[in-house]
């Protein structure tokens, strides 16, 4: 009955491949060309063809978009209860659900994941034993030893060698940080925990395993991979593992859209996939569906990467041309960019229709001020994705020691959030409420000082409640309870984060699985807060703020890219390494296929060496040397600068990369092979 609709205005290509038979399929797509569609109903065909929905694993990189491509497919071939039957959702929550249940040959009692947060908090915890904790002199924060940590877990790069390669800084502490990093594993291991890296790694072994591999393989006929340029070696090894000879295996990509480097991920895992196997067809998806012909044409000649893909527009050759706009400074960029959104406000053009991207989330300091200034709406996404969701991992920090009273990085984190209570008191304290004395709680109460222990009492009051307590619902109270007093201590907007955390603490109670509601939460983080978060303090419609990370996959009808200046885009922080500019190059393409009629790209010749101080020093930028002569054939060129800013020498400026973290690895009878040589 349904052909029709999964099949409803499917263009040759995108047909081609959601009608392609069981041997291996590449499809690549280019921005805009319908890689969900096709996925979609690539999905609804199988199921319309009677493949069983449990047979069927669609991994994608958000939980969100695994949850959309699911319920569509089955609803496209009028079978919604397959929606639920369909394995559907991230590489972690797969994982996890996979580890889980695999739990006793991987030797694990329970699984506890420990996001990156987390992951910072345990580092936190012990570092001190490392010689690593005083003021004496600049140490690497817990943060930097993280991502070194991650690194060279997703990349198999010695740690040694990833400290002299990135982390310079760093390397003066190499012999502390290694001991550390071994140590980190250990105590992982002795206390069951995995972080994000570990899940992978343990899929992996599961695979590898010879009594356990072969039961994976069989689960599934047909396994799909959404934005395959953005996987690591591991995620690489899981899908080979999976699929050995490539049969029933379809992986979408892009290769010009890889943009996570930083966590492993290589566009040449795209590439040689075509050449590992030899049976796969390559389908390439060209013609767009979202952007006018001029923003393709210079889409199309920024466009890096081997596929070559030229986008074509399926609207037809009409369309304006994009705008290349110099200014003088970051605060005349502010200006030309509000001037713009509230010009085509007036002419109808809804706030929520117009974006604003940049590298790095701090790019926009004067341009928030700007528009505050003129009363425009706005909401910022990326960059500060953990900060935001802190008081999030504060409550699930207390659903854990709710759960388990031994979990000491669960302690060290909700002590961090009393009043009187510094690092060096929350890691004697988290030592002593972790133990397994009968007499801790007074213990601590005794050790803590005299300004932290009426806070403390209460908290501790509250957990003993939930720990004693049966059901969920009451659990949970006494948690939310616990919590809420340290939010008012902790953070300055702590109003706001109460009511986001009312949400969460609704949902929990209401379901009667505290133990995989935090497992849930804990893996997709991002998606909590922006699931359960009430925004009361925004308008109807407001102007979208973006990393460019953050905007993939989204599109506007007008984009204004800003900072399009060298040091800004590309990332000063890349400019070391051919393969980080090469990843720059690409996060350029991103955002400007994210434009569906009018695309703006600023560069200001002028920029603030801080980006929040008013009194910064300012230094002379060149334009972004992705702006080349071919693009700017293709664009119109707008000049507001005033004569007297010369631009001719080179730049000087401190920009952050937002860079994302994790860590990883255990063992017992799958043997999951040891990291260790990787912190010698
Ligand atoms: N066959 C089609 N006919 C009409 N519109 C389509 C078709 N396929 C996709 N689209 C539309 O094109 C737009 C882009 O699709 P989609 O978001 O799936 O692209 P994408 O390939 O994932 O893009 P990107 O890689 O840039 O994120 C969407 O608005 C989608 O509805």
């Amino acid at each position: 009955m349904s052909e029709m609709e999964w099949s409803d205005g499917l263009d040759d290509e995108q047909r081609r491949a959601v009608e392609h038979g069981a041997t291996p399929l590449v499809v690549a797509a280019g921005a805009g060309t319908g890689k969900t569609r096709t996925l979609t109903a690539r999905v609804a065909r199988l199921l319309d063809a009677g493949v069983p929905p449990e047979r069927v694993l669609l991994l994608t990189f958000t939980r969100r978009a695994a949850a959309a491509m699911t319920t569509r497919a089955a609803a496209a071939c009028a079978r919604p209860e397959a929606a639920g039957r369909l394995w559907g959702g991230t590489f972690h929550a797969v994982a996890h659900r996979l580890v889980a249940e695999h739990a006793p040959h991987l030797g694990l009692a329970d699984v506890t994941v420990l996001d990156p947060g987390d992951v910072t908090d345990l580092l936190d915890l012990i570092r001190e034993e490392h010689g690593l904790t005083g003021t004496g002199r600049r140490l690497p924060t817990s943060q930097s030893i993280a991502d070194i940590y991650s690194r060279a877990v997703n990349t198999g790069t010695p740690a040694r060698r990833l400290m002299a390669e990135q982390f310079p800084w760093c390397l003066p502490h190499a012999d502390a940080i290694t001991g550390l990093l071994r140590d980190y594993g250990t105590r992982k291991r002795a206390r069951g925990l995995l972080d994000f890296d570990d899940l992978l790694l343990y899929w992996r072994a599961l695979l590898d395993d010879e009594r356990v591999g072969p039961r994976l393989r069989a689960r599934w006929d047909w396994v799909l991979v959404d934005e395959y340029q953005d996987v690591n070696r591991v995620q690489v090894d899981i899908v080979r593992g999976l699929r050995p000879d490539g049969d029933g295996l379809t992986v979408v990509g892009d290769d010009a859209q890889a943009v996570y480097g930083f966590r492993g991920a290589s566009p040449e895992h795209l590439l040689s996939l075509l050449d590992d196997l030899p049976k796969a067809s390559l389908v390439r998806l060209e013609r767009n569906f979202r952007s006018t012909q001029p923003v393709l044409d210079l889409a199309n000649v920024a466009r890096p990467g081997e596929l070559r893909l030229r986008l074509v527009a399926d609207r037809g050759a009409a369309g304006e041309r994009p705008r290349v706009i110099r200014c003088r400074d970051a605060d005349d960029e502010a200006r030309q960019v509000a001037d713009a959104v509230l010009a085509a406000h007036q002419e109808g053009l809804d706030l929520r229709e117009q974006a604003v991207l940049m590298r790095t989330g701090t790019h926009s300091h004067q341009l928030e001020i700007e528009l505050k200034v003129r009363s425009i709406p706005f909401v910022k996404y990326g960059g500060i994705g953990y900060l935001e969701t802190a008081h999030v991992r504060d409550v699930l920090a207390a659903f854990r020691l709710a759960l388990n009273p031994a979990d000491e990085v669960s302690w060290y984190r909700l002590l961090t959030r009393h009043r009187a209570i510094g690092k060096a008191g929350a890691r004697t304290l988290a030592g002593i409420l972790s133990g397994t004395d009968e007499g801790r709680y007074d213990e601590a109460l005794r050790t803590a000082s005299d300004k932290a222990r009426p806070g403390l009492a209460a908290t501790l009051d509250q957990l003993r409640t939930a720990q004693s307590a049966d059901a969920t619902a009451a659990v949970v109270e006494a948690c939310h309870a616990a919590v809420l007093p340290l939010l008012r201590v902790h953070y300055a907007d702590w109003s706001r984060r109460s009511a986001d955390i009312e949400r969460l603490v609704e949902s929990a109670a209401g379901g009667s699985d505290l133990r995989a509601f935090i497992a849930d939460a804990t893996i997709d983080p991002a998606n909590v807060a922006g699931d359960w978060a009430k925004q009361p303090y925004l308008d109807e419609d407001y102007l979208t703020l973006s990393t460019i990370h953050s905007a993939k996959g989204l599109e506007w009808s007008a984009v204004h890219l800003i900072r399009a200046s060298d040091g800004a885009i590309p990332s000063d922080m890349a400019l070391t390494s051919d393969a980080g500019l090469a990843e720059e190059e690409r996060l350029f393409y991103v955002a400007v296929t994210r434009a569906r009629d009018t695309l703006h790209v600023y560069s200001p010749g002028r920029l603030p060496t801080h980006p929040t101080s008013f009194h910064a020093r300012h230094v002379l930028a060149k334009p972004s040397r992705f702006l080349t002569p071919e693009v700017l054939a293709v664009a119109d060129r707008v000049d507001v600068t005033r004569p007297a800013a010369p631009v001719d020498i080179d730049t000087d400026i401190g920009i952050d990369s937002d860079i994302d973290c994790a860590a990883s690895r255990s063992a017992t009878p799958v043997t999951v092979p040891s990291m260790d040589e990787l912190f010698g």
